[in-house]
Formats: C-alpha cells, structure tokens, sequence
C-alpha cells in the first residue's frame, strides 16, 4: 500500500523541478532552502526575519532537543511550535549525524546507538523506535529515519556496513512510524559514501521499503563537488520521481544550484548563519569577506539591489565595523543577510524552472558570482 504523497510537482525543466509540499503546519515551495534552527532557535535571528526572508521551514535537531529540554518536555509544552514559536513545517533529523559528530564515547548495535551526551555525560540509547518517538513527540511535520553514519575516512567494507544497517533501520523506523497524525511524513536516508554501487544499492532499497520522501546524506563532506554530483546522479533516478529528494547538509549557493540541475528539491545548510558570524556576507556577486580591511572606508552596501533591506542600506565599511569590534550586530546582520540571500536564490530557482529558463537562470547567476 503505497503512504499518501502530499508532493505536487508544478513543473520540470530538464530533470529541474518545482513543487509544493504540504505539511500539517503549511505549504512548502520546492526547490527549498531550509534555515537550521538546531537547537530549536535560529542563532542571532527572530523567526520574524527567517518568515520575511521567504523561509517556509525550518529544521530542528532530535540529538540537541532530545537532551535538553527533553522530547517529554516539549511535548508537555505543545509540540516544537508552540515551544519556539515558529509557527510553520518543521523537519527534525533523526540523531544520527549527530550522535557521530557531537557525542563522546559512541557505540553502535543493531539494536541502536548508545552514546554519551556532550552536555552532561549522561548515557543514552537511540534506537530507530526512540528517534521516531522523539519526533513524534516534537510533532516534527517531517521526521528523519535513524542512519548509521560512520566517521570518515572509513573503508568500503565499513561504509557498506553501515549503509546496510541503516537500510534494516530504515523499515523499523517506517513500522515505528506507522499512526502518525494525518499529514506527517518520514524521510528515508540514502547512504553509501563515494561508492557508486553502494548509493544504487541504498536508494533501490528505501524505494522498496517507501517512504514520504527521500535524503541523500553523508555528501558535502569534503570530497571535490564533482564526486557529490556524480553520487546525486546514481541516487536520484532510482528514487521515486513523484517524491520529495532532500540533500542533507548541502551547501553553498553552487552547490545548490548544480544539486537543483540534477533533481534535488530540498537543502539546509548551516553556512549562511555560522559564516555570517564570522563576517562573511554571500551575495549575487560572490562572496565577501567583511573582516578584510578594504572594506573599512567602503560606503557602499552589500548589494543596492537586493531585496533584503540590510543588505541594501548598511555600508560595508559599517559592517567591516562591527565584524572587527566583535559586535552582536555585526553577527545578527551578516545571519539574516545571508539567510535572505539563499532564500532569494531558491525563489529565482522555482521562477526559473516554472518559465522553463533554468539553463539561463543558471548562466546568469555563476557569471554574477564570477563577476565579484
Ligand atoms: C552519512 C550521513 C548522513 C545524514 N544522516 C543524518 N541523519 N543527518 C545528516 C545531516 C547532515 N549534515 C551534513 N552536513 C554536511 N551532512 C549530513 C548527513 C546526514
């Protein structure tokens, strides 16, 4: 029995799509870029500039949330909305990249994982069944199945195992997910490293199982952008074409765009925050970097053209200014910029792929970051 699609695609240019996704708390535009709020806050920006920068969901963390405040407490309090007053979808991760990136003392079964939090040391396990859970208790409009994700570099043969694992851990979290609320999704995870075969093998397998909804994970790690795209392009075509494919952890404004060529349809990333933090603003002609002295008589803004008054108004040489002085401002400026940035990019993504113009959309947007 195949699960309800709430995936409408509204048009394709080349194997481009554009879409709409509805979620129990709102609609979806795909191609989509999604803020992290990991630990159910975005850093340095109110929700009300994440809405008004063309945001329409953001993504929280089962690993942060699950150790404090707690997936109880939440629940007790009315769901992650409520709690954080974003009142739109939310997609939660499952635990599993974090547990490997941020836990202390890690070890995994074929029950689950047992790890150590980094906050206070306590030991807990994850098994597929309390990932599910947590996220039901969040009230999480799109949760994630629990992966095994192996700390690189790793072998073929670990990487093969874990792939194969995840998949096992992939029909148990759809059968602990079974009587969610109306109009909740869960996302299978594709895995397999840089392992053309691997990568087959994991899609062909979550296809079987079925999911609302497809990830591609464990790519944007550091190997070049022409391995992430060769691996996108063994996965996607063997992931049903009628759902929703999110690329995990990905990336900049041209990894996004060659992901959007090939099929992708949701992203989140942590760069358009944590660079802003550390003074880098990206922008229609690249990216600059706000420490940089040159900047420190320059009145222009970023952009007179944007559409995101900050970034229109405020001088560089005023940014330059509080990048250096350490400033809150400068922080919370540079996030918000940044985050209105990308969601501008993806908004010129879904126009362009509607008017079937992608291919110019495409052109034009690299030659503007080239032009710097
Ligand atoms: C292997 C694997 C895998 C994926 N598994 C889960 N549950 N979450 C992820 C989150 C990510 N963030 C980034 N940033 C580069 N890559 C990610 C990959 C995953």
């Amino acid at each position: 029995m195949s699960l309800p699609n709430s995936f409408r695609l509204l048009a394709a240019d080349g194997t481009a799509r554009t879409g709409v996704l509805e979620t129990p708390h709102g609609v979806v535009r795909t191609p989509a870029f999604m803020p992290v709020g990991t630990a159910g806050a975005m850093k340095g920006i109110h929700w009300r500039e994440i809405r008004e920068s063309g945001a329409d969901i953001v993504l929280g963390n089962t690993y942060h949330l699950m150790l404090r405040p707690t997936a109880e407490r939440i629940a007790a309090l009315g769901g992650l909305q409520k709690f954080t007053g974003w009142n739109g979808p939310m997609l939660t991760d499952s635990g599993g990249f974090q547990v490997m990136s941020l836990a202390k003392l890690r070890k995994v079964t074929e029950q689950g994982v047992r790890f150590k939090s980094h906050i206070d040391g306590a030991v807990l396990d994850l098994s597929p069944e309390r990932a599910i859970e947590v996220q039901r208790l969040f009230g999480s409009d799109i949760a994630m199945q629990l992966d095994e994700c192996v700390r690189l570099p790793a072998s073929r043969d670990e990487v093969d195992r874990a792939m194969q694992l995840s998949l096992r851990w992939a029909e148990r979290c759809k059968r602990a997910f079974e009587g969610a609320p109306q109009g909740h999704m869960l996302f299978g995870i594709v895995q397999g490293g840089d392992v053309a075969k691997l990568r087959r093998q994991s899609a062909a397998g979550l296809g079987e199982i079925g999911f609302h909804g497809y990830a591609i994970g464990g790519l944007a790690v550091g190997e070049p952008q022409d391995v992430m795209l060769a691996m996108i392009e063994e996965a996607a075509p063997l992931l049903p074409q009628d759902r929703p494919r999110y690329l995990m952890g990905v990336g900049t404004p041209d990894d996004m765009i060659e992901a959007v060529k090939r099929g992708i349809d949701m992203f989140d990333c942590v760069l358009p925050t944590r660079n802003g933090r550390h003074g880098h603003a990206f922008t229609r002609r690249g990216v600059i970097n706000l420490r940089n002295a040159r900047h420190a008589d320059d009145p222009r803004p970023l952009d007179e053209e944007s559409s995101w008054p900050p970034a229109r108004s405020y001088s560089r040489a005023y940014l330059h200014h509080l990048v250096k002085a350490g400033e809150a401002l400068g922080a919370m400026l540079l996030s918000e910029i940044n985050i209105a940035y990308f969601q501008s990019l993806m908004a010129g993504v879904r126009e362009a792929i509607a008017a079937g113009q992608f291919a110019d959309f495409r052109a034009a947007t690299k030659a503007g970051w080239a032009a710097g």
